[in-house]
């Protein structure tokens, strides 16, 4: 329940305090007096958008602050965002400043909080209903969200449930569009790849350096004839020379002389080791030369296919290359890329099968919720009606249109209000057959549905009787009334019934006053100020009267008090009726326990 509220340098408001009580709140003034003003206030601390027109001229920074009492679920709010009670409340403050830029601070309780913290909080504190909100009614999408907020909590998971279905439909759906359109492509990507995975696989890729070991061979083959006879050459010289001494004799004279010289100079010895070493590697030389002219065959067999196998690999590093290591790195990227395209991924008909199942999935859960709006639909139609009675409707037709439609994220229903007021007269869309001040009617027959039991703190009605006079305006007040006694209700209002009806009514007035003066060269000047008087019965009266006749002349006083004994009526009817279902309630108990 809001409890107080505090504004500074707001719109037409310099400084307000203002003290609420439970029950029905009223705020009564001329028109353009500032009332609104103090519904904008309310609005901005817990969240509405904030613009440096609000701002009172000349001053650069408003702070707005409402106080409200703690219920179970505000104090596990406070305990979950660790903020402290403060004795036993809830204050909501909004500082906004214009230094350059447009600055705004929500705090709870002192500590700065953020917009959707505040917006937490809100759902628990305050609900507005404002004239606005019929041209909302009359859309498809708020009754909607009417019905299914009537359906309560399975309705509302329900819905969830489509909405979490139709997402996995269509993401499922634009994944197999998008499929079906890189189908043709993938299918000439498999063609190519197959063709060149063919090639490369026969090509039997494996060592990056066959090129360079072929060519060399090829060297060696092509010229087997000169290597052989070059080979034995070498081996002659080396070894056995057919004439004159070869390498090998000539340095075993060198040795035999050496070892004669070293018997007379120990110095000559590491000359002869040289020697000895020189002489052993020209015969090693000279066997293996042996040995490989041994080897060496003309073979043309083998130079053919050396030919062709290097001919093949200059072939496939020509497609696949530059080099060989480049066209064996190919080969190996497209196996993992032919292998990703065909078959190891998802199929088509894979595809096609889960998007059937997920179709299926989301109309299965619409079917559910559409069953679930009906039995709603069924009982708010009953309920309307029943709230609808007292207000003057009570030959009126309501029904909740829904109509099938293709599955989207709210469902598969179109849903509508329908309404006629007029017996005999066909249902016609809300928005298109109901009258300014039935349209209002249905607004508080709708908020009445939505009222009972744990809920929003506050009420808060902006001329929700606009539009309605007379009897039809009693009606509402009594409404209003049996609402202020499960909420604290707040309403502005033009209509003295439903003022009359007030548990703690308040003036608004716009004055203009004198400022300035600050110093002696300081003019004053014009200044309008909104102020706010919670009046007491005499000034009630007065006010009561204002509002009724226009002015406070006897005849007006008169009608006011008859206004305030119909009040006093509905209070006791109310209380007597209370008091009759209490002990109803009690007896069953009794008979039940018994
Ligand atoms: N931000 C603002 N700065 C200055 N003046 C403002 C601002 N907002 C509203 N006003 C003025 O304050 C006055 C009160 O406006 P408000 O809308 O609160 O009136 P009201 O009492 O709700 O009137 P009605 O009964 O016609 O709806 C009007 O003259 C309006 O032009």
């Amino acid at each position: 329940m809001l409890l107080s509220l505090r504004i500074e340098n707001f719109a037409l408001i310099d400084t307000l305090d203002l003290t609420f009580t439970d029950g029905l709140n009223v705020l009564t003034g001329e028109t353009g007096a500032g009332k609104s003003i103090l519904l904008d206030a309310i609005d901005l601390i817990l969240g509405g958008k904030a613009l440096s027109s609000m701002l009172r001229t000349g001053e650069s920074r408003t702070l707005l602050e409402a106080s409200f009492s703690l219920t179970p679920n505000l104090n596990t709010w406070l305990a979950d965002t660790d903020i402290d009670p403060l004795d036993d409340l809830l204050v909501c403050s909004r500082e906004i400043s214009t230094q350059n830029t447009l600055r705004s601070r929500f705090r709870v309780n002192g500590v700065v909080v953020n917009k959707q913290q505040v917006a937490q909080l809100r759902e628990q504190l305050i609900e507005v209903t404002a004239q606005g909100q019929a041209v909302q009614l009359g859309r498809a999408d708020r009754q909607r969200q009417c019905l299914d907020g009537f359906g309560g909590e399975p309705l509302l998971k329900q819905r969830q449930q489509v909405t979490k279905a139709f997402a996995r439909w269509q993401n499922i759906t634009t994944e197999l569009n998008t499929f079906r359109q890189n189908e043709q492509q993938r299918l000439q990507n498999i063609d190519l790849l197959r063709y060149q995975l063919q090639e490369l696989d026969a090509a039997n890729l494996s060592d990056p350096n066959e090129q360079t070991n072929l060519e060399q061979e090829l060297q060696r083959l092509s010229h087997s004839v000169e290597l052989e006879q070059q080979s034995y050459q070498v081996y002659q010289l080396l070894y056995e020379q057919d004439q004159g001494d070869a390498c090998g004799d000539l340095l075993g004279q060198a040795e035999s002389v050496l070892i004669d010289m070293s018997q007379y100079d120990s110095q000559l010895e590491p000359i002869l080791e040289l020697v000895q070493q020189a002489l052993t590697q020209v015969q090693e030389a000279g066997s293996l030369i042996n040995a490989y002219g041994n080897t060496v065959e003309t073979d043309p067999e083998q130079l053919q296919s050396v030919e062709a196998r290097l001919m093949e690999l200059k072939q496939i590093c020509r497609k696949y290359g530059p080099s060989l290591e480049d066209a064996i790195a190919h080969h190996q990227t497209i196996q993992s890329q032919y292998a990703d395209l065909t078959g190891e991924g998802q199929s088509l008909e894979e595809l096609e099968q889960t998007a059937a199942e997920y179709k299926a999935k989301l109309q299965q859960a619409c079917a559910k919720l559409t069953a679930l709006r009906q039995k709603a639909a069924q009982q708010l139609e009953s309920r309307i009606l029943q709230e609808l009675k007292p207000l003057a409707l009570d030959k009126v037709q309501f029904q909740v249109g829904l109509q099938s439609i293709s599955p989207t994220q709210h469902g598969a229903d179109q849903i509508q209000f329908l309404f006629s007021a007029n017996p005999g007269e066909a249902l016609q869309p809300l928005s298109e057959s109901a009258s300014g001040g039935e349209m209002s009617r249905f607004l508080l027959a709708l908020k009445a549905c939505f009222s009972q039991g744990e809920g929003v703190g506050t009420l808060i009605f902006d001329e929700i009787d606009a539009g309605v006079s007379g009897h039809v305006a009693q009606a509402i007040a009594t409404k209003l009334y049996h609402l202020s006694q499960n909420h604290q209700v707040l309403c502005v209002t033009h209509q003295p019934m439903i003022a009359a009806m007030a548990d703690a009514h308040f003036q608004v007035q716009k004055q203009v006053v004198m400022q300035g003066a600050k110093s002696a060269r300081t003019k004053t000047a014009e200044r309008t100020v909104v102020q706010v008087t919670s009046l007491d019965d005499q000034q009630r009266r007065q006010e009561l009267a204002e509002i009724a006749g226009g002015q406070t002349t006897q005849q007006a006083l008169t009608f006011v008090d008859s206004l305030l004994q119909q009040a006093g009526q509905v209070r006791q009817s109310y209380a007597n009726g209370k008091t009759a279902t209490q002990s109803k309630k009690a007896k069953k108990r009794a008979v039940n326990s018994a």
